[in-house]
């Protein structure tokens, strides 16, 4: 039996750093919801555990043990085999979670392959802070340094458009630039009917690494003008530590159309237009 399992890319609609733990990571408290748009791994039975990356992002994506995949797989102990095969789409080292969506497709994947339980939640945080949040996509909010995960509100229709300029920021360095550490929490985020009031209501909160990640990477603030000004923008934010940004539009053909013009004006960008993705309860 064949495993197919999808790694949605991880949208931060909000980041709010709330503070520094003694270990220097940060409190956060986040909105996170995932885009149909992903990598996509295939988990085939075998001997031995390998990998193979495939897709039109798969360059500089390392294949031995450095891939999360791997360090995924190597949590549920040795021993075991699986011909894995990662087809990359979303750009690496983009606060889209990449790396991490694809820990935890893969560890679903593994769980289901070989039909065991996860590891333990302290195993797959040791993975990265997205990757808990990461395991069973849908609207959550995630707080503590990424393991507290709690349900989000329900998601009104809506289009996205993502956009990455290509540039890789790396994010230890957006943490070590930001200089406030202590900004106020996201207060209960109320659930909305409309893409327009989301918007309004996401429009009063923050990403407290925008700022840091655009001093480093200035391209990231003629993204955000970018986005903006597409026709039907409700809102234009960086997502995670950058650099990619995230547009929302009332429907995904306005988000499309945006996608077009994005991609015919700026050639060297990623440019992807989305829906919210959530992953089926069947196959969490
Ligand atoms: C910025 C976010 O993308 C928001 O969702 C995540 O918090 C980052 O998640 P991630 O890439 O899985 O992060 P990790 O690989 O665990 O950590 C990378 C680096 O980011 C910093 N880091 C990360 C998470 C966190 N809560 N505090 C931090 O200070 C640390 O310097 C750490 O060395
Ligand atoms: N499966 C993977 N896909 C992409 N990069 C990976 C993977 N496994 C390990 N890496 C390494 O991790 C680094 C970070 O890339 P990754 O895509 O994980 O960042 P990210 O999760 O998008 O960042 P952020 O946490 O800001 O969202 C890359 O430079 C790459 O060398």
């Amino acid at each position: 039996m064949t495993v197919e399992t999808f790694a949605p890319a991880k949208i931060n609609l909000t980041l709010h750093v709330t503070g520094q733990r003694a270990d220097g990571y940060h409190l956060l408290d986040s909105l996170v919801v995932f885009a149909d748009c992903g990598d996509r791994l295939t988990l085939a039975p075998a001997d031995d555990l390998t990998l193979t990356v495939t897709g039109p992002r798969a360059e500089g994506v390392p294949t031995d043990g450095r891939n999360l995949v791997l360090k995924a797989a190597a949590l549920f102990g040795p021993g075991r085999g699986a011909a894995i095969t990662l087809d990359k789409h979303l750009p690496a080292a983009a606060g889209i979670g990449g790396g991490s969506s694809d820990a935890a497709a893969a560890l679903r994947g593994l769980a289901q392959l070989w039909d065991v339980a996860l590891p333990e939640p302290q195993a797959v945080l040791s993975l990265g802070a997205d990757v808990p949040v990461c395991l069973a996509p849908r609207s959550l909010r995630m707080r503590g340094v990424g393991e507290e995960i709690t349900e989000g509100p329900r998601l009104p229709a809506m289009g996205l458009v993502l956009v990455n300029p290509g540039v890789e920021v790396p994010t230890p360095a957006v943490f070590k630039a930001l200089t406030r550490k202590d900004n106020p929490a996201m207060p209960h985020p109320p659930g909305w009917a409309s893409a327009a009031t989301m918007a309004h209501w996401l429009r009063t909160q923050r990403n407290d690494l925008e700022a840091p990640a655009r001093a480093l990477a200035p391209v990231i603030g003629t993204v955000i003008g970018a986005i903006a000004a597409t026709p039907g923008c409700l809102l234009a934010r960086m997502s995670g530590s950058g650099a990619t940004c995230f547009g929302i539009y009332d429907s995904r053909a306005e988000a499309e159309t945006a996608a077009t013009t994005l991609r015919a004006e700026n050639p060297g960008w990623w440019v992807a237009a989305a829906e919210p993705f959530t992953l089926k309860p069947a196959l969490a």
